[in-house]
């Protein structure tokens, strides 16, 4: 009874069809390669129906949830990828494809999703001053990210349970990026484990490691010199998640599905209150002992530097004050991020801290490298934050590189997975590609390097009200 446990659709579907044909559910919404892909060949023991003992039960009528009906039909009508013009619209498929469970995993954000909503909203209060006339039709938007080569100044924020949205789970990400050169930061807790991850990557490509500190500091360690066997390039701690957050769309996903089959639990005298389970699918946070809610900037930068020589970027930053105690511990970069609104609510949107960090700490970013993520799916049509950040090529640096500044996206790798696999991660990375360098063009500039604060004004007003996700 492990892998049950382990499914990313949960236990009860593998229950339902045990010992019977489940081919007319699991087809759709499997590529065709996911058994050689997952199975060592002494596992795969045929088709059922040659297997003696068994042909009686795989006639066996199996009733599909109107949810996995509804699934298998988005799977045949997904558009030509070629029809995918922007992240919207890979999110739009993505959305339709997802079993309603793994939507409410992805999509939730913390309480009443405030946060989540602002992060998206910060962005369309910075407007452009964009300089003409300057000699861009060779525009290089290429970077380097803690001295490691990337194609655009992004990064993969990694976001678990990746496999709840295609089988082959992260390693979709591993393979997308490594053709189009974007660094992946990989999760502690991906539902592929960090060894089949690097085993995917490109000798060339660079993986970094998200790392939540749990109780048991063996594990912790464990996991570190892992990573730093298989060569993965940096860990980002997070510290912004020493509980989780209070995800109520993802707990409440069960009961969608129950009220959907018709099969919704009322009240009755007398009732007891039943055990819910408050963790929602994050319940992985309880791994190794559970996560160590006595983090402190006093024991655990010195503790982490102890045991290993990576780079040490703290992801999770949301205000200027832990900003600056994070330059003055000289870790070697901030992420500034809220979790994607899934913490704390009403936590400020990292735009609106890298904006005031950049007004009143700008000397914070000569000593790391500052990142932030949250919300950048349409943003880079709409607006190119890279502007607002300053980039600083100085000679004060700990490494002999550029230090550089980028971004962070976790949803829209999610999304791109879950509706064409790889080749989905393929394809936003080359959304992404056309839209900054169009942008830059556009601002004037030929290279990150052109990209400076004027070319941003932060405005009090707010345009024409855009349609927000939820
Ligand atoms: C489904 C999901 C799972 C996530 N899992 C983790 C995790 O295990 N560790 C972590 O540090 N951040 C996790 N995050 C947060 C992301 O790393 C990132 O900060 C956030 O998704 C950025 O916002 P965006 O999704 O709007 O791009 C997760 C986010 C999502 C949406």
């Amino acid at each position: 009874m492990v892998y049950p446990k382990k499914h990313p659709g949960g236990p009860g579907i593998l229950l339902k069809y045990a010992g019977k044909d489940a081919s007319a559910a699991y087809e759709p919404i499997h590529p065709p390669d996911a058994i050689q892909q997952n199975l060592v060949p002494s596992q795969c023991l045929g088709p059922l129906a040659e297997i003696s003992g068994v042909q009686e039960m795989s006639t066996e009528v199996i009733e599909r949830t109107k949810d996995e009906i509804r699934v298998a039909q988005a799977m045949k009508e997904r558009p030509p990828l070629s029809r995918i013009l922007n992240l919207a619209d890979m999110e739009k498929v993505a959305k339709s494809v997802l079993p309603h469970s793994a939507q409410a995993f992805y999509f939730a954000g913390t309480d009443d999703e405030v946060s989540l909503r602002e992060n998206r909203r910060a962005f369309d209060r910075f407007f452009f001053h964009a300089r003409v006339m300057r000699a861009v039709r060779k525009c290089d938007p290429s970077t380097k990210i803690l001295g490691y080569d990337s194609a655009l100044p992004l990064f993969v924020s990694g976001a678990a349970q990746a496999s709840l949205g295609h089988p082959l789970g992260e390693l979709n990400i591993t393979r997308g990026c490594g053709k189009s050169n974007i660094i992946q930061m990989v999760c502690g807790f991906a539902s592929v484990s960090r060894a089949e991850i690097a085993a995917a990557a490109l000798p060339s490509q660079t993986l970094f490691l998200q790392l939540y500190r749990t109780r048991n500091e063996e594990a912790t360690v464990n996991l570190i010199q892992e990573a730093e066997r298989l060569g993965y390039k940096a860990i980002f701690l997070t510290v912004d998640a020493v509980v989780v957050g209070n995800r109520e769309r993802d707990v409440r996903s069960i009961w969608d599905l129950e009220k959907e089959e018709g099969k919704n639990r009322y009240y009755e005298e007398g009732d007891g209150e039943e055990e819910i389970n408050l963790l929602g699918k994050s319940s992985f946070a309880n791994r190794n002992d559970g996560l160590d809610a006595d983090m402190s900037w006093e024991l655990t930068i010195p503790w982490l530097r102890s045991v290993t020589k990576l780079p040490i970027i703290l992801k999770g930053i949301q205000c200027v004050q832990d900003a600056v105690l994070a330059a003055e511990m000289k870790v070697d970069g901030i992420l500034l991020s809220n979790h994607g609104g899934r913490q704390l609510e009403y936590a400020m949107p990292p735009l609106e801290v890298l904006f005031q960090l950049r007004q009143r700490r700008p000397d914070v970013f000569d000593g790391l490298e500052v990142y932030i993520d949250g919300e950048l799916l349409e943003c880079f049509s709409n607006i190119n934050f890279q502007d607002i950040i300053r980039r600083r090529y100085t000679a004060r640096n700990r490494f002999a590189f550029h230090r550089a500044t980028a971004v962070g996206l976790g949803r829209p790798f999610l999304f791109a997975l879950s509706a064409y696999g790889e080749a989905g991660v393929a394809k936003i990375v080359s959304i992404l590609q056309r839209e900054i360098v169009t942008s830059m063009q556009l601002l004037g500039a030929a290279s990150l390097r052109d990209l400076t604060p004027k070319l941003v004004e932060r405005v009090d007003w707010e345009p024409v009200k855009r349609e927000y996700k939820l």
